[in-house]
């Protein structure tokens, strides 16, 4: 599917889309409690995959108006009987491969050639120091993963400089063993506010794991546990919202957003992100809803080590302000979907706008840019940061737009809803 960008502004009320990254942790802890009932959870394509590998662990999960019925496994999935193919979702892959190790036999796990080339070793290791057997049919770390059962409580350390998605799916699973696990954490700990989302839920579901120094945190996590869920409400996605708010302060335009209340989302950084680069933005937390009104956009510096998924939007925002944007400490935001960094310096460039990329930073020089043929890189957040510029320069068609099902199914309609020209098209 293609999308015809046109210049374009915004103006009006607009609701943001319920969160993934809650969406993910609420389905798949409800898929281990006993009987929840889950408000306003995000149905994209990859949430639909964390439901279906809930479903194969043996837990009953219906929808109902907008709700989610979930009768859940009570601690012990079943092994299930076929493979688990995740398609596009890192999340599901990583939280299911621990899941998987709380079965009594052997899951296969996998998923879409993007998934499929996404690594896994860290995750694998620990799971083989916590007595699971656990490994990549290739030897890559990448999926396929076998998984064989068994998982014990041990003292453990993990590499967090890759993926915050390793430990998330260890905090997830190893308060249900026998015996209590120690895990503490290798190197810089990448994309932290994850974390911090899966101990929410964790602790809303009465599940406690306690958190030694939270800057260079060890977990301690009993065993012996159980998830009550029970009720669950999801909140916004900033992540979302942040393609909402900067396409208003790149158009100088206006929007208000609504449903973004205060939760634990790194990503809410993206106010804070567009007050310095200069757009007029308030955020009233009380009523839940943030307002840009435009602004004169000038170039910062980024830090991505905890915000990865706002570095697209960053970039194109950047291209828009005077000066340079400098996006850094950004090299694991090389492995989602795609190599966002190369894939945004690559697109942009075919703009007519200076990209400088390197080992794990990118630099966008501002200026005047015009239309374009773009690709989408298959990537959702590619797609969506690349209608902003189009909105900003026209004549832009951007491929693969299909893939804004993965998180925000009716991004088209919510932009053309504010006035936004975007015209989608089979080709
Ligand atoms: O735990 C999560 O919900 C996510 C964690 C982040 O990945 P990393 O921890 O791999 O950076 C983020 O990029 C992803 O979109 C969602
Ligand atoms: C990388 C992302 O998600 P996941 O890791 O679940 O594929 C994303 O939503 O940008």
């Amino acid at each position: 599917m293609k999308v015809t960008v046109g210049k374009s502004g915004v103006h009006g009320e607009v609701f943001a889309p319920p969160s993934k990254s809650y969406t993910h942790r609420a389905i798949a802890i409800a898929g281990l409690s006993k009987d929840s009932i889950i408000h306003r959870p995000l149905l994209s394509a990859d949430t639909q995959s964390t439901i279906r590998a809930c479903e194969m662990f043996g837990a009953y999960i219906e929808k109902e108006g907008e709700d989610l019925l979930i009768s859940g496994v009570e601690g012990t999935p079943e092994v299930p009987e076929d493979v688990i193919d995740v398609a596009n979702s890192g999340t599901t892959l990583r939280f299911m491969t621990a899941i998987s190790a709380l079965t009594e036999g052997t899951t296969v796990l996998t998923g879409d050639n993007s998934i499929r080339s996404r690594p896994n070793d860290p995750l694998l290791r620990v799971l083989t120091d916590l007595g699971v057997d656990a490994y990549s049919t290739r030897n890559n770390g990448c999926a396929p993963i076998v998984v064989n059962g068994g998982l014990k409580g041990a003292i453990v350390k993990i590499d967090g400089s890759i993926s915050s998605q390793f430990i998330s799916a260890l905090l997830l699973a190893c308060p249900l063993t026998k015996n209590s696990t120690t895990l503490s954490i290798k190197g810089e700990l990448k994309s932290k506010p994850y974390i911090d989302v899966t101990l929410d839920v964790i602790e809303k579901a009465g599940v406690e794991i306690l958190v030694e120094d939270h800057n260079n945190p060890k977990f301690i996590i009993p065993g012996n546990q159980s998830y009550n869920l029970e009720e669950y409400t999801v909140p916004g996605d900033f992540s979302s919202a942040s393609y909402l708010l900067a396409a208003a302060a790149m158009t100088n335009s206006h929007v208000t957003v609504k449903n973004l209340f205060p939760s634990m989302q790194g990503d809410i950084a993206i106010i804070n992100i567009l007050k310095e680069m200069g757009a007029n933005i308030y955020w009233d937390m009380e009523a839940g809803t943030a307002t840009v009104n435009g602004g004169e956009l000038h170039g910062i510096t980024m830090d991505a080590g905890a915000t990865p998924d706002l570095v697209p939007t960053v970039a194109v925002l950047g291209a828009m302000a005077k000066g340079e944007t400098i996006i850094n400490n950004a090299e694991h935001v090389r492995y989602k979907e795609t190599d966002r960094l190369h894939a945004m310096a690559v697109e942009l460039e075919k703009m007519g706008i200076f990209c400088k990329e390197e080992k794990d930073s990118l630099t966008i020089r501002g200026g005047e840019f015009t239309g374009a043929e773009v690709h989408g890189w298959h990537d959702h957040r590619i797609v969506m940061a690349l209608t902003l510029a189009g909105m900003v320069a026209g004549d832009t068609i951007i491929d693969t737009a299909e893939s804004i099902f993965i998180s925000y199914p009716n991004f088209f309609d919510a932009m053309r809803s504010i006035g936004a020209d975007v015209v989608l098209s089979e080709q």
